[in-house]
């Protein structure tokens, strides 16, 4: 990978490699635009196959919270972190506040928190190091695990993009098809069976799966089927790029809404689920109730505060189906129009020079 024509091309700011000896580090953080703010994005702890993979995951999730936080109305840049490690044998107390140091180091410009892989705890132990991390214990004053406030936001953009295909947002009797039923999809599945839904799930793992059927009474079906099942919505809420040339074509959902980051394997696969007619929620957009949540605690955490603008993800999600009716344009689209535009009004009203804090002359000025 040729990196600098990389950051070039999709206008990264900052790509920094964090490497301890003694606690195993390795860890890459990726800045991608710092226009609306400082970066936040969470910390992924995943056993990648290669650096080159590890490199690419964290430069595509820090341009997606780019959007997302420019989408979801917060005045923060997006960045990202992975940590190369197995979460199951290879966390430890040093290699995070290790991990902690390093971020402190970035005096600001990058603000950490969870993503698949990390915890509060695990966060809590970079909070030694550092107080540019959110999502640390309710203890702290702050707002603890994410996980059930996505699930929240996700439920809201699911009935909104319910409404423009059904014409009702009323969930009751709808098939939903969850694929992955971990910490967020759990929550969700909660949301959807009080309302009536009916749920299929599926998960590689069997225990998520049997919880979620004794829980929900979901009809439980093999990973590799979940595309394929008679349903009105599908809910892919494990990793990314599930929406692809194999897939599409076996979906009968008449809805995609879920919580997974990097849905669409490539862009061409939105315009095509787009032609099918099918209305799809754009990831950024539909899972951003975790980093509305965790953003709140830069204000002193509310927790009413946050479900509040969390709720809002009905509108947002109304907003960008607007839009790409207006324009003919599929979601996904009009979710990247939405959020640049954001982005280059407020880098435009930013170049009128406003003195903050001492002037970078101040020293010559007083003498
Ligand atoms: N946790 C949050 O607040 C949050 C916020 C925004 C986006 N997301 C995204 O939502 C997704 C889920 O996050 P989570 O925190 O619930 O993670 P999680 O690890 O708790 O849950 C993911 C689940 O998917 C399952 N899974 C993995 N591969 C699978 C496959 N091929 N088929 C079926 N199941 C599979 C895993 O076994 C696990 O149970 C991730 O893509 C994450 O990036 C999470
Ligand atoms: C800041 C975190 C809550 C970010 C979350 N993991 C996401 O992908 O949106």
């Amino acid at each position: 990978m040729e990196i600098f024509k990389y950051l070039e091309k999709y206008d990264y700011e900052q790509l920094v490699f964090c490497q301890d000896k003694q606690s195993g580090l390795k860890a890459i953080i990726a800045i991608h635009d710092t226009t609306l703010g400082p970066a936040l994005g969470g910390t992924r702890m995943w056993t990648y196959a290669s650096e080159e993979a590890a490199i690419e995951d964290a430069l595509r999730l820090a341009k997606g919270m780019t959007y997302k936080n420019a989408a979801a109305g917060l005045n923060l840049g997006g960045g990202k972190t992975v940590i190369i490690g197995d979460p199951r044998k290879d966390k430890s107390e040093e290699l995070f506040r290790a991990f902690g140091r390093y971020v402190q180091g970035l005096n600001g410009r990058y603000i950490t928190a969870e993503d698949v892989g990390t915890t509060v705890a695990d966060m809590d132990l970079i909070h030694e190091e550092t107080d540019f991390v959110t999502g640390i214990s309710p203890a702290f004053g702050s707002s603890g695990n994410p996980s059930p406030v996505t699930a929240f936001g996700v439920y809201r953009g699911m009935k909104a993009a319910a409404k423009e295909a059904f014409g009702t947002d009323s969930l009751e009797g709808r098939v939903v098809a969850v694929q992955g039923v971990g910490n967020v999809a759990y929550t969700l599945c909660e949301y959807l069976h009080k309302e009536g839904a009916q749920l299929i799930v599926t998960d590689i793992n069997k225990e998520a799966v049997n919880r979620a059927v004794q829980a929900f009474g979901a009809r439980a079906v093999d990973p590799d089927d979940i595309y394929g099942v008679e349903c009105d919505i599908y809910a892919p809420c494990a990793l990314g790029a599930t929406i692809n040339d194999d897939t599409i074509p076996q979906l009968k959902a008449k809805v995609i809404a879920g919580s997974a980051n990097n849905q669409l394997k490539d862009a061409r696969h939105g315009d095509i689920i787009h032609e099918m007619g099918i209305v799809y929620a754009p990831d950024y957009v539909i899972n951003a109730g975790g980093v509305i949540n965790v953003a709140d605690e830069l204000y002193g955490y509310n927790q009413e505060r946050a479900m509040k603008k969390v709720e809002q993800l009905y509108t947002t999600i109304e907003k960008v189906i607007e839009i790409s009716k207006r324009d003919g344009i599929p979601t996904y689209v009009a979710a990247d129009r939405m959020a640049e535009e954001r982005i280059a009004r407020i880098r435009n009203s930013r170049s009128q020079f406003l003195q903050n804090g001492h002037h970078i002359l101040s020293h010559r000025i007083s003498r």
